[in-house]
């Protein structure tokens, strides 16, 4: 069985596709929101329009585990460890697949680190790359990393993950999947700034590449392998949500760049991240001035032309 835990908009879209190939229990933490998603077969308010199949059970009560079980873990990043603090004894001893992007504020670790701090056993993985939820869903074509230390574990989960609309690829590389993920939002909040404020498209490619750059550098710091950040969780996942009014990133990227209020209660990964990741960079002494720039604008500190002119008056350097 497969159990999806947390439905928001991904661990939904998620469900739809895997019930293609068996029964998917989707974990839902409101009981009666969770009994009206299962009558009424849609989630409406996370993905509205999608009708739920009848391999899809919906439910409250936290599914108990067996061995073989996969568990999707589909609650946002900075809510993961607490999450995993409430239901350690529901977790069971089968592969956690982490399904978010982004570092945890305060220690900087990703998603899988998050886990291996509560249950150490190699079997946790990432499952990341360029996919808006709807998409996905839709049943519409994509492509996704599955990253897990052990290579016999991956490629188990890779073989149970593909569905008939998800085309997954297997990695070992797990930190390097997780780093392209969580700065990819950060960038697009960027690139959202850049076009809000209508600082031009020559300017947001010039964001994107070099944000790319500062993926590189720090994700090789911690270990990365350079093949997996131009891959699809790096630069596949950079490309999409910089570039499309899907992502809620770069929505609320725009937001900052024209000046306008945005919803609080969107989950915005990116955020957070940006802050993590300024941190992490001043404690180990890396140079991130695209992450910095960003930080500076999600907390209010800096503008967007401030943030652009800092960036283009810094010395010049060959690429
Ligand atoms: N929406 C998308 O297109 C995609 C999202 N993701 C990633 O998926 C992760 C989740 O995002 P979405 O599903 O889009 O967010 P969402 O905002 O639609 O839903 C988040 C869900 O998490 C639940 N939740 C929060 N804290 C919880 C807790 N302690 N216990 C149980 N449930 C809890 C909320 O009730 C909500 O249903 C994020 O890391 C995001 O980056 C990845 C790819 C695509
Ligand atoms: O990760 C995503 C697409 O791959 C979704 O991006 P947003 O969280 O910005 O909507």
């Amino acid at each position: 069985m497969i159990r999806v835990l947390g439905a928001g908009a991904y661990g939904t879209a998620l469900a739809v596709s895997l019930a293609q190939n068996g029964p998917v229990t989707l974990w839902l933490r409101d009981e009666m929101q969770a009994q009206s998603v299962q009558d009424k077969r849609e989630n409406s308010k996370r993905l509205p329009g999608v009708t739920l199949p009848d391999a899809l059970t919906v439910t409250s009560t936290m599914p108990a585990a067996n061995d073989d079980d996969l568990t999707l873990l589909a609650v946002p990043t900075q809510k993961l460890r607490g999450f995993l603090e409430q239901h350690i004894d529901a977790l069971g001893n089968g592969p956690l697949i982490a399904c978010c992007k982004g570092m945890e504020l305060g220690t900087g670790l990703s998603p899988t680190e998050v886990i291996s701090d509560l249950r150490s056993d190699g079997l946790e993985a990432i499952l990341t790359g360029p996919s808006f939820a709807a998409d996905v869903a839709r049943g519409l074509p994509t492509a996704l990393t599955l990253a897990c230390a052990n290579e016999d574990a991956g490629e188990h989960m890779q073989a149970r993950l593909t569905t008939p609309n998800i085309r997954v690829y297997r990695s070992t590389d797990v930190i390097g999947a997780e780093f392209g993920g969580a700065l990819k939002n950060v960038l697009a909040i960027g690139c959202g700034a850049v076009i809000g404020a209508g600082l031009g498209e020559s300017a947001r490619s010039a964001l994107m590449t070099r944000g790319f750059a500062e993926i590189v550098r720090v994700a090789t710091a911690r270990g990365a392998r350079r093949d997996t950040l131009s891959g699809l969780s790096g630069f596949g996942d950079l490309v999409l949500t910089c570039t499309s009014e899907q992502s809620r990133n770069y929505m609320y990227g725009q937001s900052i760049g024209r000046g306008d209020i945005f919803d609080k209660t969107v989950t915005v990964e990116g955020a957070a991240t940006a802050r993590a990741m300024t941190q992490l960079a001043r404690e180990q002494d890396l140079d991130l001035p695209v992450t910095a720039a960003v930080c500076g604008l999600v907390e209010g500190k800096l503008k967007v032309r401030d943030a652009m002119d800092m960036l283009l008056s810094r010395p010049l350097k060959e690429e």
